[in-house]
């Protein structure tokens, strides 16, 4: 068995390598993965928009990632621990029985007519059988599309809509510590709206509550599972090609349909693997505990695909940093399963810090086995990181990626050499990443000074090769601003030490809880309203969630009913149409909003105000009074200086 080992020598040297010779370094980092045919050479610049990597080569995923690891002396290791405090319930699954669930589970799709390149949407909570399916996908060469829970059906629906699956895998509920979230019933409701009509449902019946099937269409997924025992049906793994894809993640677009993130098959491998070893400094056999959800991208890569393709044991875990009963739940979960390494979001973070200021309740727990905490999916703020080490006694290290890049784009790999933390950033490029900031006319900045962040094409391994279904999409929105290279959308700096800081998105993305929204989406939303005239959505500082929607609307002339029930309708709409994850609470209504002469609205000077920080009247604002009525409202809600 191949499991990718720590590179040798120094960040340094191994980033310049990966840059001057592309070839020599991936060709390398893909001896950790079996290859049914291997590569010769590592990136085809003539394929696809950018590129292609790994071009010749054919794999299988699943392979990688559960049988190897069954046959080559892991049969009896645990693959998945499943610990779900919402439900009482804790599961360990060897990678032999991994290997048995997904073997069947594939056969199972296989009958109900999946094959190699058809879609299959997984809406489902964090249980085991979401990663059975996952895998069962890959096991067959179909493209799994997991949609994360929290969405509501008109966001399922776009996804279904855009993906046309042939089947979806769901299941009934989803557990919430204060509520169940009945999942069938939004299901049902996406696929009336959407005018793509999957073949069939696998419905995994939790008895939290129990969901109606829809004759024809719907099968009970344990009823299945054990036909399928019954008649010994299993599918072995498929080899596909590197460049196939292995799954679409869509994300937040700026406007209209979600953007679908293609993920290759073996690019995405050779990157996952390598990082594990030289980002995380991890080894096969250890326990990796990422507390994000499948829903994200951060739960494909570290929850799913990186652990299990190291060897690793990943843990599932079906609960909140807090509430799930106490702020010492993922000190618990580390103690008790030996975890070495925990990935989570700041805002995870934050919620603990603020249930249990003095970290009390990690003394109760056993961390000897624990080595370092990593956060990423928005901005760590230096309080909480400085808190975490203080109280961890470890590395805490903040690393910086997207949904579109799969892993890493800057971090500090104590795989390779533990960097110097700088409070704030989230340290160096990842190998493969050819970094820069830009000013708006595609010129390099000096050290220190802000700009756009782009990404010398080409992406390395494991990043998007294009968006499903839209080449043109995929150029338009990423590869148009600043010819040659990648626009991450984010304003940041790098410093003379080559340190790079994230400083907020260049588009109308804003970040709550670490889950990246379109405020586009949410005015959409607000518009639809039939007594509001005009609207505009800004992302406001909150302590908690970093981020918080607050939505200023201004109503139609002769509207009878009272703002009041008008903004609760509002913040109903938001939930109702995008999902509760939108953590859409406060809509304000306005008499008029700021805008310049031509008639663009100023919601960076608004964010300002309701940050409290100061602001310089912009010189071409249409009245300067709206703005002060704008800090008048905000005030009246205790919001902003
Ligand atoms: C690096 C690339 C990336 O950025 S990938 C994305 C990385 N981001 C993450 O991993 C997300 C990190 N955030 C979290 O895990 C959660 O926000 C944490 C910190 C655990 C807090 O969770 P919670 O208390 O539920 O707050 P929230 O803001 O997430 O939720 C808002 C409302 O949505 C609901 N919700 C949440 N998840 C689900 C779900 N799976 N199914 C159904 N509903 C869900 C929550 O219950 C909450 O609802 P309510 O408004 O309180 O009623």
């Amino acid at each position: 068995m191949s499991a990718a080992t720590p590179s040798q020598g120094t960040y340094a040297a191994l980033h310049a390598a990966s840059l001057a010779d592309r070839e020599g370094f991936w060709l390398k980092a893909a001896a950790a993965i079996d290859w049914d045919v291997a590569p010769t050479r590592a990136f085809d610049p003539e394929q696809g928009v950018y590129g292609r990597w790994f071009p010749e080569a054919r794999l299988n995923v699943c392979r990688n990632a559960v049988d190897r690891h069954a046959e080559g002396g892991r049969a009896d290791q645990a693959a998945i621990i499943y610990d779900s405090p919402v439900t009482g319930t804790k599961r360990t699954i060897t990678y032999g029985a991994l290997r048995d669930e997904v073997a069947v589970l594939a056969g199972i799709l296989a009958d109900l007519g999946v094959g190699k390149g058809d879609r299959v949407v997984v809406y489902m909570p964090m249980v085991p059988e979401a990663l059975f399916g996952m895998l069962a996908c890959a096991r067959i060469g179909a493209i799994h599309s997991v949609v994360f829970g929290g969405f509501a059906a008109n966001e399922l629906a776009a996804r279904i809509e855009d993906a046309a699956p042939k089947v979806i895998l769901a299941a009934s509920c989803g557990i919430e510590p204060a509520r169940t979230v009945a999942y069938k019933p939004l299901l049902d409701a996406a696929i009336t709206r959407s005018s793509h009509k999957p073949e069939a449902c696998l419905i995994l019946q939790r008895p939290q509550a129990e969901a109606q099937l829809v004759e024809g269409r719907d099968r009970d997924w344990a009823e299945s599972v054990a036909r399928a025992r019954r008649d010994g049906r299993e599918a072995e793994p498929v080899p596909v090609a590197a460049t196939d894809p292995l799954y679409i993640l869509y994300t937040s677009g700026t406007t209209g349909r979600p953007k679908g993130v293609v993920r290759d098959s073996g690019g995405t491998c050779v990157a996952l693997a390598w990082s594990m070893a030289n980002l995380y400094g991890v080894a096969p056999g250890e326990v990796y505990f990422c507390a994000s959800d499948i829903g994200w991208v951060v739960g494909h890569s570290y929850i799913v695909y990186a652990p299990l393709l190291h060897g690793c044991t990943t843990v599932l875990y079906e609960g909140k940093p807090v509430g799930t009963p106490d702020a010492g739940a993922f000190w618990r979960v580390a103690a008790e399963h030996g975890v070495c390494t925990l990935f989570t979001a700041p805002t995870a973070l934050r919620a603990i810090k603020k249930e249990d200021p003095r970290a009390e309740r990690i003394g109760s727990y056993d961390l000897s086995r624990f080595r370092a905490l990593f956060l990423a999916g928005e901005r760590a703020d230096p309080d909480s990181v400085a808190w975490a080490e203080r109280a961890l006694e470890r590395p805490v290290i903040d690393h910086w990626w997207q949904t579109e890049t799969g892993w890493a784009i800057a971090g500090n790999p104590i795989g390779i050499e533990r960097l110097p933390v700088k409070y704030g950033s989230t340290a160096k490029p990842m190998p493969g990443y050819d970094l820069h900031v830009l000013d708006e006319t595609g010129k390099p900045v000096p050290p220190g000074t802000m700009g756009t962040i782009a990404l010398k094409l080409p992406l390395p391994p494991g990043c998007l090769p294009t968006l499903w279904g839209s080449d043109e999409r995929f150029r338009q929105s990423y590869l148009s601003t600043f010819p040659g290279h990648y626009d991450t959308s984010d304003a940041g700096v790098v410093d003379e030490d080559g340190y790079v800081t994230v400083l907020g998105r260049t588009d109308d993305i804003i970040n709550v809880a670490g889950h990246r929204l379109s405020t586009g989406g949410m005015e959409a939303v607000l518009a639809s309203h039939p007594d509001v005239a005009e609207c505009a959505v800004i992302g406001i500082r909150d302590s908690l969630k970093g981020e918080a929607p607050c939505g200023f609307v201004v109503l139609k002339a002769g509207v009878a009913k009272d703002a009041e029930t008008i903004e609760r309708e509002l913040v109903a709409r938001v939930r109702e149409e995008i999902g509760p994850v939108a953590a859409f609470k406060l809509a304000l209504t306005v008499g008029r909003l700021p805008k310049t002469r031509s008639g663009k609205i100023l919601r960076g000077t608004m964010k300002r105000i309701a940050d409290g920080e100061d602001f310089s009247m912009p010189p071409t604002i249409e009245d300067p009074a709206a703005l002060e009525e704008i800090g008048e409202s905000l005030k009246a809600r205790g919001i902003g200086g």
